[in-house]
């Protein structure tokens, strides 16, 4: 194997967030209001599954283990089926997740499953229609539903759920969101909003920190558990008397970022250090050839070194990301 990646502040890289695209069917408030538009007139070629292959090929020679799919929605790519059996395909990556808005849940998921997705997450962030609609802008509350059970029916142990955290909307409805896990195996997590480069007055009106909920669930017979080297943010939280578990991605929290164990690569093929990052690091024109592989490696190794020790989000600095579509969350 070739050296674990790790950057200059000792944490070491063993989860991938790959971006298949960046185009989006659902116009979530805090993601994308007015619906996915192109940044450029030409239409966007986003990789392709050789080059999905070479670069998940390089992290994973390089101690990564887990990929995650992500877009924009990753399950509108024709090819969506295509891209997990790649990923699954490569020497060392034990965990192949993605997060989903749960369009094609109910039609596809046993199909995903089959060509060797291990996880799933799916984006839910009201249990009322109405509020699902009202945040997401899509009536397809229903379809989501139908394809969290599918999933379970496909054979996922878990499902992790993840609620964008938005006050005066969702941030009344935790008595329902408690009793929806009590019986089911769901990870239900909520994350706080967090400031993006295109969001207006909504981060002002609707941000809600966590802290309450944690308090909550402390005292209310909740334990905390231990986290694994490949585990995304997510403090999580389980009880004696629910099959579900609560997580919770504060990331305003001081520390948050000391545990990063995580890289992204973009649609275009890009390396982004840092979710609020300023700039990506170009590796597509090193995808193009499997024996590219040592200076891809080397490139990706250059770039760690650049990686900072946290994000700028206090100072109010979100870095070069629009919106968490552009990048994949
Ligand atoms: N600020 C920040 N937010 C993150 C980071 N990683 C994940 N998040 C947030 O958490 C959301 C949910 O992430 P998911 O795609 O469901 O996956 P995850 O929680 O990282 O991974 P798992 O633990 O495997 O479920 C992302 O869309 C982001 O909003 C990170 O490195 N920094
Ligand atoms: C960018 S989406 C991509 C995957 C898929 N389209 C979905 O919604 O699950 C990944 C996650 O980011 C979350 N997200 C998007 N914008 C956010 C923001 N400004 N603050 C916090 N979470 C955000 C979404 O709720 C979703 O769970
Ligand atoms: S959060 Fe996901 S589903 Fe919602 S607009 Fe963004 S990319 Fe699309
Ligand atoms: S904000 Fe940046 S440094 Fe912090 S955990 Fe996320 S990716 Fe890592």
């Amino acid at each position: 194997m070739a050296k674990q990646f790790e950057d200059n502040h000792h944490r070491k890289f063993y989860y991938l967030r790959l971006s298949v695209t960046d185009v989006c069917n659902f116009k979530c408030t805090y993601c994308l209001p007015d619906g996915y538009h192109p940044q450029q007139k030409k239409k966007p070629s986003f990789l392709t599954l050789d080059e999905i292959q070479r670069v998940t090929g390089a992290f994973a020679e390089c101690g990564t283990s887990k990929v995650r799919i992500t877009g924009g929605e990753p399950s509108l790519r024709r090819d969506f089926t295509d891209i997990i059996r790649t990923v699954a395909g490569q020497p060392g990556i034990r965990k192949v997740a993605t997060t989903t808005n749960g369009y094609r849940m109910a039609k596809h998921v046993h199909q995903w499953r089959e060509a060797g997705l291990t996880h799933i997450n799916v984006s839910v962030d009201s249990l009322d229609p109405k509020m699902f609609y009202q945040i997401t802008g899509e009536n397809m509350f229903n379809q989501v539903m139908e394809g969290i059970d599918a999933a379970f029916d496909a054979g996922f142990e878990q499902v992790k759920v993840n609620t964008v955290l938005l006050k005066d909307l969702n941030s009344q409805q935790l008595p329902q969101f408690l009793d929806w896990i009590k019986t089911r195996p769901i990870q239900l997590r909520f994350i706080e909003l967090m400031q993006t480069g295109e969001m207006d007055d909504l981060f002002n009106n609707h941000h809600v920190s966590g802290v309450s909920i944690r308090n909550y669930l402390i005292a209310n017979g909740w334990v905390l558990k231990l986290k694994s080297n490949n585990d995304g943010p997510a403090q999580v939280f389980c009880h004696p008397d629910y099959k579900g578990e609560i997580g919770l991605i504060m990331p305003y929290e001081k520390d948050f970022c000391k545990s990063c164990n995580r890289l992204r690569v973009s649609a275009l093929g890009k390396l982004h250090l840092c979710l609020f990052g300023d700039h990506g690091v170009e590796l597509r024109d090193l995808l193009q050839q499997d024996e590219q592989r040592d200076e891809l490696i080397a490139r990706i190794q250059g770039g760690l070194e650049e990686k900072a020790v946290s994000h700028f989000l206090d100072e109010g600095n979100t870095g070069m990301t629009p919106n968490l579509a552009s990048i994949g969350g």
